[in-house]
C-alpha cells in the first residue's frame, strides 16, 4: 500500500453498519494518511466503501466520514454539538466558543462578532494599521530576493493579529516565544513533566492568559480608546448576562489561534499560485498598478476583483480548514442512514471545496469563476469558511489583510520589475490535518 496506511490491516469492519477504512496503525489509527494525503484517502474510501466511512483519528477517536452533500447541512442542525472540539484538544479550546453550543456560544459570539465586521474593522482603523505592515513585509522579500514562504507569511500574520490586539512592536518577540510554545499544547503527549510540550504550553497559556487580562484590566480604564481588545470589552461589558473575564481572555486567545494558521496558509498559497501563473500575476498586477494603493477599507475592495477572486479560488482549492468534526446529541438522519445519537462526524470541508458538484472543472485553478459570476457570493461560495452557527468570525479580516497583501505585493515587485518564481516543489511535504498547509520548506524567488 502506498498511502502511509497499515498494510497489516485490511480487514474489512463494519461500526453501526457503516465500513470502516482499513489500515488504520494502532494508537495513531489514519492519522498519518489524514494529516499527510487526505485527498487520496478520501478518494480512495469513496471509490471502495462509498460516501459514509469511518476513519480513526488515533486519540480522538473514530469519526463518521460522510462525503453526502446532505452531510453539510448537519453544521447547521441544532442536534448536532461542537463540544467535541474541546474533547480532541481541551488544552487549546476549552471554554472557547467554537467548543460551545446554544445560549453560551451566542452570547460570547454575539459580543465579539461586531468587532470583526466591516463597520467594526473599519471604526478601528484595522486596514490603516495593517497597510504599512504589509508593505513593509514584502518590501523586504523583494530586497532579500528569495523567502521560505510559509515560515514568512506565518510571521506576517502572527504580527498582524498581535497588533490587532494592541500589542506593542518592542513586545513581539516575547509573544511571538510564548505563542510558539502554546502550539505545542495540539501535538503534546498527555505527560505533564517540568521541559516536556504540556507543561510548556501550559505556561505559555497561562502567560498570554495573564497579559490579556491585563488588557482587559487596560481596556476599562480607558474606555474611551479605540481598538478591537476595548469594542469587545465593552460589548462583553454591556451583554445582558454579564460574561466572565475568564470567558473574554479565552475567547481573545482564541482569535490569536483562529486567526494565524489559516490566514498565513491561504497567503503562502495565493503566493505560490501567482509564482506558478505567469497570467495571475500580469492580471493581479494591472489590478495593483490602476488602484495604486493598498486598499485599507471594506468598501475599496470592491476595486479589486481580481486580488478577491484569487483569494476565492486560493481558498477553494487549497482551504486551510480541511474538516469539521460535529457531535450528534440525538439520532439524526442522514440521506438514507440513521445516525445513533452519540456518534462523532467528520464533514470534509476540503472534498466539498473541490468536488464536481458545487464547481465546474473543480481541479483547475480558474478566476474567471469568480470574475464572470453575476449572483451575489453565497453560503456555499465561502465553505471553506464553515456554515451554520459556527461560521468564521474572521471571514472579513481575513479577506481584507488577503486582498491588501496581494495589492501590496504586486505594487512592491512590480515597482522593483521583479515576480514571484516557484523555487521548489510545491506538492512535495504538503500538510492537511488539523489545519492544511503548503511544505515549511518552499521557497519563493522575485526575480
Ligand atoms: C483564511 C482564513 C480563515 C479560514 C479558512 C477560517 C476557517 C474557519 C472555519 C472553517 C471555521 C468554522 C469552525 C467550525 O465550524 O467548527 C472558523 C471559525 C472561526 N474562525 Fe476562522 N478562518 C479564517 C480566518 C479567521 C480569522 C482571521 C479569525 C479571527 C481573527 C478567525 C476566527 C474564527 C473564530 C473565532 C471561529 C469560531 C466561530 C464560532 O465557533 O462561532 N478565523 N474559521
Amino acid at each position: 500500500m502506498d498511502m502511509l496506511l497499515n498494510p497489516l490491516n485490511r480487514r474489512h469492519r463494519l461500526r453501526h453498519d457503516i465500513p470502516v477504512v482499513p489500515g488504520a496503525f494502532p494508537l495513531v489509527g489514519h492519522l498519518p494518511a489524514v494529516v499527510c494525503d487526505l485527498p487520496c484517502l478520501l478518494r480512495r474510501a469513496e471509490r471502495t466503501l462509498g460516501s459514509h466511512f469511518w476513519l480513526d483519528f488515533g486519540p480522538a477517536g473514530h469519526l463518521m466520514t460522510s462525503l453526502d452533500p446532505d452531510a453539510l447541512a448537519l453544521l447547521r442542525h441544532k442536534d448536532v454539538s461542537s463540544a467535541l472540539i474541546e474533547d480532541i484538544a481541551p488544552e487549546l479550546f476549552g471554554g472557547t466558543l467554537v467548543a460551545q453550543d446554544g445560549i453560551a456560544h451566542r452570547q460570547a459570539r454575539d459580543a465579539i462578532q461586531v468587532s470583526l465586521l466591516p463597520k467594526g474593522l473599519t471604526q478601528a482603523g484595522i486596514g490603516e494599521l495593517f497597510a504599512p505592515v504589509i508593505r513593509a513585509r514584502v518590501q523586504r522579500w523583494r530586497d532579500h530576493g528569495d523567502v521560505t514562504i510559509l515560515r514568512e507569511t506565518g510571521d506576517l500574520m502572527l504580527k498582524l493579529i498581535f497588533s490587532l490586539m494592541g500589542i506593542p512592536a518592542q513586545d513581539l518577540p516575547g509573544w511571538r516565544r510564548k505563542y510558539r510554545q502554546l502550539l505545542q499544547l495540539i501535538v503534546a503527549p498527555p505527560v505533564d513533566l517540568p521541559g516536556l510540550p504540556l507543561r510548556r504550553g501550559r505556561a505559555a497559556r497561562d502567560w498570554i492568559d495573564a497579559r490579556l487580562r491585563e488588557f482587559v484590566r487596560a481596556a476599562r480604564e480607558h474606555a474611551s480608546r479605540t481598538g478591537l481588545i476595548n469594542d469587545m470589552v465593552s460589548a462583553f461589558d454591556r451583554s445582558d448576562d454579564a460574561l466572565s473575564d475568564d470567558v473574554l481572555v479565552a475567547n481573545i486567545r482564541l482569535l490569536l489561534l483562529g486567526g494565524h494558521d489559516t490566514t498565513a496558509s491561504t497567503m503562502a498559497w495565493m503566493v505560490i499560485e501567482l509564482a506558478r501563473q505567469p497570467g495571475l500575476w500580469d492580471a493581479l498586477v494591472e489590478e495593483a498598478q490602476r488602484v495604486g494603493a493598498v486598499p485599507t477599507r471594506h468598501a475599496d475592495l470592491a476595486q479589486c476583483p481580481v486580488a478577491e477572486a484569487l483569494f476565492r479560488e486560493t481558498l477553494r482549492v487549497h482551504p486551510a480548514t480541511p474538516l469539521l468534526v460535529r457531535r450528534a446529541v440525538r439520532d439524526l438522519q442522514l440521506g438514507q442512514r440513521r445516525i445513533p445519537a452519540g456518534t462523532d462526524l467528520c464533514v470534509p470541508l476540503l472534498h466539498f471545496s473541490t468536488s464536481a458538484l458545487l464547481h465546474e472543472a473543480p481541479d483547475q485553478f480558474r478566476l474567471a469563476r469568480w470574475l464572470q459570476r453575476t449572483e451575489p457570493i453565497g453560503s456555499m461560495d465561502m465553505l471553506q469558511f464553515g456554515t451554520g452557527p459556527h461560521v468564521c468570525m474572521g471571514y472579513h479580516l481575513a479577506w481584507l489583510e488577503l486582498v491588501q497583501f496581494c495589492i501590496a505585493l504586486a505594487l512592491t515587485m512590480h515597482e522593483a520589475g521583479v515576480r514571484p518564481r516557484l523555487l521548489s516543489d510545491a506538492e512535495k511535504g504538503r500538510r492537511y490535518y488539523p489545519t492544511a498547509h503548503p511544505s515549511m520548506t518552499i521557497r519563493i524567488g522575485f526575480s
